[in-house]
C-alpha cells in the first residue's frame, strides 16, 4: 500500500485484473458499487463487490441508508481475499466509523497490492454519505492507500480548509494533501466552472515524471453526471493493475469516461442527474438487431422530413394548387434522375449478397425504367430530355460516386431515401386528399398513385429490410459511414423537392 517502493516490487500486471469494490448501493445502477462493477468490466478488470452501506437512492437524490453490522461486512471482506487473489481495491462510501475501522483492520491483514480510495462524504444531490463523526477516520485511511481521488468538496474536507475556488488552488491543495499522507492524490476538477474539465495527478515525492501530471478533456454538456467519481476511481483502479503507470492510466480512463459522459444521454435513466454510459464502446460495436438501425437512420432525418412536408411544392402538390410550372420541372428532372438511379440499382443487384436481393434490386431497377417511359407518356410528352438541374447533377454525382466505390450496404443505403421518403410522401399525401373526399377532382392524384399504391410501399418495406440485413452482418466503421452516406441522399431528396421553387423558372 501507501510506501511506494513495496507498491511497485508488489505489483504484478495483469491483463484482467481480479478488482475488489469496498462500497455502498445505488439501486438505480448509476452510482456506488452497480457503477464500479460496470466500470471495472469497461476498463477489461474481473469486479467484485463487498457492500458497506444499502442506499435507497436515484438519479434525483438519496432517500435512506441501511448500514448492515461490520461483522457482516468483515464476513463478507474475509469471504473474497480467503478465496480469491485481488489485484486491486477500490474503496468508495464508507458511511460511518465502525466501517472504516473494519476496512481499515481488513486492509492492514490482507495487503493488497494496489488500493484506490474515493472519499465519498456528500453525493451531488447534496445528501451526506459519511457521517461527520467519521471524517478525522476517513483522514487518517488516506495514508494506507495508494490513490486518493477526492472532489474539490471532499480534498477541503481531508485539509480541513475552504474548498478550493479555481484549478491553481485545487493543485495547491493536491500537493498539500501529497506531502502530508505521502500519497498519490487524483485532483478532479468536475466541480469546476468552463469549456473545459481538467483532472490532476499530484505527487509530492518523486513517483511521478513530475510533482503534477495534468490531463485536459473538453467538458461535456450533460446533466448526467451521477456516478462520475465512483467509475473514474474504480476504472483507474483496473487500468493501474494492467499498466502499473498512473499517468498512463489517468490518460486511458479520462478518454473512456468522456465518451461515457457524452453518451449518456442515449440510456434515458431517470429524470435526474443519470448515470454514464460505462459500456458505449461495446454498444457501438455490436450488430444492430431488427429494425435497430433503420430506427436510427429515419430517426435521425426527422428533420429533414418535416422540411419536405413544409416545402411549398409539397404542400401545393397535396391541396391541388401546384403550379404547372413547378410540376412539370419536378417531372422533368424525376425522368433524368430516375434514370442513372436505375443504373445504381442494377449496381446493387450485382453486389447483394443473396438471390433474393439480387432479384429484388434488377427488378427496382427495370420498374424505375418502366417508371420514367411512363413520366415520359402520361406526363413529359415528347419534349426533348432536359439537362440534369443543379440539384439533379448533385444527387446523381452522389450517387454515381457511392455506386462506383461503395460496398453493397452503403450503395443500398444510398437508394434507400427514394423508396422510403417518397412511400411516406404517396401515403400521406394520398390519404390527405382523401379525407378531403377530393381524389376524382385532384390534379395530381393518378401521379400520387404511383408512390402511395401497395406495391411501392411493399418495396420500400424490403428495401429497408435489406439496408437492416446489410448493417447488421457491417463492421461498425461501415455503419457510421452507412448513416452518413443515407442523410447525404436524404439531404437530396429534400434538396430535389425544393429545386422547382429555385429553379423551374430560371
Ligand atoms: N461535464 C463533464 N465533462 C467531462 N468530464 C467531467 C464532467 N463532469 C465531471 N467530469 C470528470 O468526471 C470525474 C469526476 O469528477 P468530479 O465531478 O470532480 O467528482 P465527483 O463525481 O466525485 O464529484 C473527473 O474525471 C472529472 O474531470
Ligand atoms: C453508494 C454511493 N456511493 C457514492 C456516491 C457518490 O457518487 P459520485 O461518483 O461521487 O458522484 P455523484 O453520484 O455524487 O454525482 C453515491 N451517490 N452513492
Amino acid at each position: 500500500m501507501s510506501n511506494v517502493n513495496e507498491h511497485a516490487s508488489r505489483l504484478l500486471l495483469r491483463a484482467t485484473p481480479r478488482v475488489l469494490s469496498i462500497a455502498g448501493t445505488d439501486p438505480t445502477g448509476g452510482a456506488g458499487i452497480q457503477a464500479d462493477l460496470k466500470s471495472i468490466a469497461a476498463n477489461g478488470g474481473y469486479g467484485m463487490a463487498v457492500v458497506t452501506a444499502l442506499v435507497a437512492q436515484n438519479t434525483h437524490g438519496v432517500l435512506a441508508v441501511h448500514t448492515p453490522s461490520v461483522e457482516f461486512l468483515r464476513q463478507q471482506l474475509d469471504a473474497v481475499s480467503h478465496d480469491v487473489q485481488i489485484d486491486a481495491v477500490k474503496i468508495g462510501m464508507l458511511a460511518e466509523l465502525a466501517v472504516i475501522d473494519e476496512v481499515r483492520s481488513w486492509l492492514q491483514a490482507t495487503r493488497p497490492p494496489l488500493v484506490v480510495l474515493d472519499p465519498v462524504m456528500v453525493s451531488t444531490s447534496g445528501d451526506r454519505l459519511l457521517a461527520a463523526s467519521a471524517e478525522q477516520a476517513l483522514r487518517n485511511l488516506v495514508s494506507l492507500v495508494d490513490l486518493v481521488t477526492p472532489n474539490l468538496p471532499e480534498l477541503a474536507v481531508l485539509l480541513q480548509e475552504e474548498p478550493a475556488a479555481n484549478w491553481a488552488e485545487a493543485l495547491e491543495q493536491g500537493k498539500r494533501l501529497s506531502t502530508a499522507t505521502g500519497v498519490t492524490v487524483l485532483v478532479k476538477g468536475g466541480h469546476l466552472t468552463g469549456a473545459d474539465c481538467p483532472d490532476a495527478l499530484v505527487n509530492s515525492h518523486g513517483l511521478l515524471a513530475e510533482t503534477v501530471v495534468e490531463f485536459v478533456s473538453p467538458r461535456v454538456v450533460t446533466n448526467n453526471t451521477h456516478g462520475t467519481g465512483c467509475s473514474l476511481s474504480s476504472a483507474m483502479a483496473t487500468v493501474q493493475a494492467q499498466t502499473g503507470d498512473w499517468a498512463a492510466s489517468l490518460s486511458r480512463v479520462k478518454e473512456w469516461l468522456n465518451d461515457a459522459l457524452a453518451h449518456a444521454h442515449s440510456l434515458e435513466v431517470g429524470s435526474g442527474n443519470g448515470p454514464i454510459h460505462h459500456f458505449h464502446q461495446l454498444f457501438a460495436d455490436r450488430a444492430p438487431r431488427g429494425r435497430e438501425f433503420s430506427e436510427s437512420l429515419w430517426a435521425g432525418i426527422t428533420s429533414i422530413r418535416s422540411r419536405i412536408f413544409e416545402l411549398p411544392f409539397i404542400v401545393a402538390l397535396g391541396n391541388g394548387t401546384l403550379d404547372g410550372v413547378d410540376f412539370a420541372y419536378y417531372l422533368a428532372q424525376d425522368a433524368v434522375c430516375l434514370n442513372t438511379y436505375s443504373h445504381v440499382l442494377t449496381r446493387a443487384s450485382r453486389l447483394a449478397p443473396t438471390e433474393e436481393e439480387q432479384r429484388f434490386w434488377a427488378n427496382s431497377a427495370q420498374l424505375c425504367l418502366e417508371v420514367e417511359a411512363e413520366l415520359h407518356r402520361s406526363w413529359v410528352g415528347d419534349h426533348p430530355q432536359p439537362a440534369p438541374g443543379l440539384v439533379t447533377k448533385g444527387y446523381l454525382d452522389h450517387l454515381l460516386a457511392v455506386g462506383v466505390q461503395g460496398s453493397y450496404a452503403v450503395v443500398v443505403v444510398a437508394l434507400l431515401p427514394r423508396f422510403w421518403l417518397n412511400a411516406e410522401l404517396g401515403e400521406r399525401l394520398q390519404a390527405e386528399i382523401l379525407a378531403q373526399g377530393r381524389a376524382e377532382a385532384h390534379p395530381y392524384a393518378a401521379w400520387l398513385e404511383t408512390y402511395s399504391n401497395q406495391a411501392f410501399v411493399d418495396s420500400a418495406r424490403r428495401a429497408v429490410a435489406f439496408v437492416d440485413a446489410a448493417a447488421a452482418a457491417a463492421s461498425s466503421g461501415e455503419r457510421q459511414n452507412m448513416k452518413a452516406v443515407f442523410e447525404q441522399s436524404s439531404q437530396f431528396e429534400l434538396d430535389f423537392f425544393d429545386s422547382p421553387r429555385l429553379h423551374a423558372r430560371l
